[in-house]
């Protein structure tokens, strides 16, 4: 029998802090299909990275249930995603080069091995002359293009990529979108992806999922049906303009408040 990468059934979250409490998602149901890439796309605050925290075993979900490959997984169990978080989390102390080969060594390859293959991946993403510097030297857009390395190589087969070209200037963000789909688009790992840009789901995904405000829940879901590979070309096309006015519009407050402001 074949599973889906991620399986979330009816899980609900709330937060409680000096006697108050927030229910940041409520009975959220959705997956992500193997070797499928699914956006999240919702407001600020609508529960995006809390639920990140939860399939990454950061945060106990209040009830629910979170399936990765078929597997029911415990509460707080961890190790079972390859996370990018909105900030590259590159460990400071090592070099760029080290920084990959640990992703590789965790994946079981050997050290040896290891370096190899980050040298022949740094050179791939123009990184070769960077390979020994420390990431406090890189761009910002270098220091993500190494954290999204590092997820890509993580063995885990889904990864949950949390807004990882939000903190970018809008040129380096296209640049990193149009790299990123190339690579993607070579081994079609499952990929669940939080962003607020409608362009960048509508470039990326095979299906959006449009969220509401906390509580969150899906309230639209979008098969985006564009063939790959996929460029810069979408952004003439007019079906592809239509669709980013749809999802605007989900997106405006009226419609999040079913009219209530
Ligand atoms: N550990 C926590 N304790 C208390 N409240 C929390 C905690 N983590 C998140 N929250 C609250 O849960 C809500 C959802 O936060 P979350 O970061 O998941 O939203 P988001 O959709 O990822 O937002 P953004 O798009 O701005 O990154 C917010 O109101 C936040 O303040």
């Amino acid at each position: 029998m074949t599973h889906h990468a991620l399986e979330i059934t009816g899980v609900s979250k709330t937060f409680t802090s000096g006697g108050s409490s927030k229910l940041v998602l409520e009975d959220a149901t959705f997956h992500v299909k193997e070797g499928e890439f699914v956006s999240l796309i919702g407001p600020s605050g609508s529960g995006k990275s809390t639920l990140f925290h939860l399939i990454g075993g950061l945060e106990k979900p209040g009830s629910g249930e979170i399936r990765i490959g078929g597997r029911l997984i415990a509460p707080m169990e961890r190790g079972l995603i390859a996370y990018m978080p909105q900030n590259a989390s590159l460990l400071p102390w090592l070099s760029v080069a080290r920084n990959i080969e640990m992703a590789l060594e965790i994946a079981g390859i050997d050290r040896k091995e290891a370096r190899n293959m980050a040298r022949k991946w740094l050179t791939r993403i123009g990184l070769e002359r960077d390979a020994d510097s420390y990431p406090h030297a890189l761009s910002g857009g270098m220091q993500q293009r190494v954290s999204f390395l590092r997820a890509l190589l993580s063995p885990q087969p889904l990864m949950c990529l949390d807004e990882p070209f939000g903190s970018l200037d809008a040129l380096t963000r296209q640049h990193m979108q149009t790299w990123l789909l190339s690579l993607w688009e070579e081994d079609r790992r499952s990929v669940l992806f939080i962003t607020h840009s409608i362009e960048e789901a509508l470039l990326l995904s095979d299906r959006i999922l449009v969220l509401s405000t906390a509580p969150a829940k899906v309230i639209r879901e979008i098969e985006v049906p564009f063939p790959r590979p996929r460029g810069e070309q979408l952004w003439s096309d007019p079906v592809f303009n239509e669709l980013k006015r749809e999802i605007y519009g989900l997106l405006t407050p009226a419609v999040q408040t079913g009219g209530r402001v």
